[in-house]
């Protein structure tokens, strides 16, 4: 067992969560309060989970056979790991942006209004509005809002994945989940997407898994640090990275292992 942080209400929690790869347990009895409008970053050495502990909270391994989990995901107090939660309710809530930015082979504006229109009907200019929104949020309105039409395939990798974040952010999430989401980029084009957190977190929750741990250290307000499927610590970012109280924690942070 692990510990929570019970100063911040939690938006999103895992609780005595464990995770099995077929027989192979990769997440062991995790306990995390992820705090409602807050950066919280995920942070530890290859193979510790972290991605796993990401896709658990978006339900993605459920699509693929023999892998299960145990325990609780809560989204404001509900299961989202119970199977009578939706699927769909789910996608709604908790958004996801991946490593890799991967638009799909259509225009810009019609890469964000794809989404939306699986979700909600709206008229021509209402989608114009939120397509606009979702790229001023994205902070790529001013690159782009001249060539709407052209295909995404053409911007550059740091547009693309901003794209990838406009398309999460139109539909309105609560939470938004973020993989690695610089780790395929120059500096240049993460530095705009990791001042983009402290826009993002007005509005939506955030879950960072990065191997980046100065990213984690300027972007973030909580860390929790993850080793061999474990939660070893978990507290305020500053805490983690000044007055760490494992001893892994700090042999981590200092660059002894990982
Ligand atoms: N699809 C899979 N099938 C079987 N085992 C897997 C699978 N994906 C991950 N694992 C195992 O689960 C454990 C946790 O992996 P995970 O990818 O979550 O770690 P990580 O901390 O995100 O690593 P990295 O930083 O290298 O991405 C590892 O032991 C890994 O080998």
């Amino acid at each position: 067992m692990t510990e929570t942080n019970p100063a911040v209400p939690a938006k999103l929690a895992a609780r005595n969560l464990s995770f099995y790869y077929q027989q192979a347990r990769a997440l062991d009895g995790i306990n995390l309060d992820v705090a409602e409008k807050k950066v919280t970053a995920l942070i530890g050495p290859s193979g510790c989970g972290k991605s796993t502990l990401l896709r658990v909270f978006n339900r993605i391994y459920s699509i693929y056979p023999g892998l299960r989990a145990e325990g609780e995901v809560t989204l404001d107090g509900e299961n989202i790991l119970a199977p009578g939660y939706s699927m769909n309710r789910l996608r709604s809530k908790i958004g996801m942006v991946f490593q890799k930015p991967v638009p799909f082979p259509m225009s810009i504006y019609d890469n964000i209004a794809y989404g939306i229109g699986h979700y909600e009907k709206l008229s021509r200019s209402d989608m114009a509005v939120r397509v606009e929104q979702a790229l001023h949020q994205a902070a790529l309105w001013e690159e782009v809002k001249d060539k709407l039409k052209h295909s995404a395939l053409g911007l550059s990798g740091g547009q693309q994945q901003r794209l990838c974040i406009a398309r999460a952010v139109a539909l309105k999430p609560e939470v938004i989940l973020f993989d690695e989401p610089t780790s395929a980029l120059d500096p240049i084009a993460t530095g705009k997407i990791e001042q983009l957190f402290a826009e993002l977190k007005q509005q939506f929750t955030i879950l960072i898994v990065t191997h980046n741990m100065q990213q984690a250290a300027r972007c973030s307000d909580y860390t929790a640090f993850m080793y061999l499927g474990e939660l070893v610590e978990f507290g305020t970012t500053e805490t983690i990275f000044t007055k760490p109280t494992k001893q892994q924690t700090e042999d981590y942070i200092t660059g002894r292992f990982g």
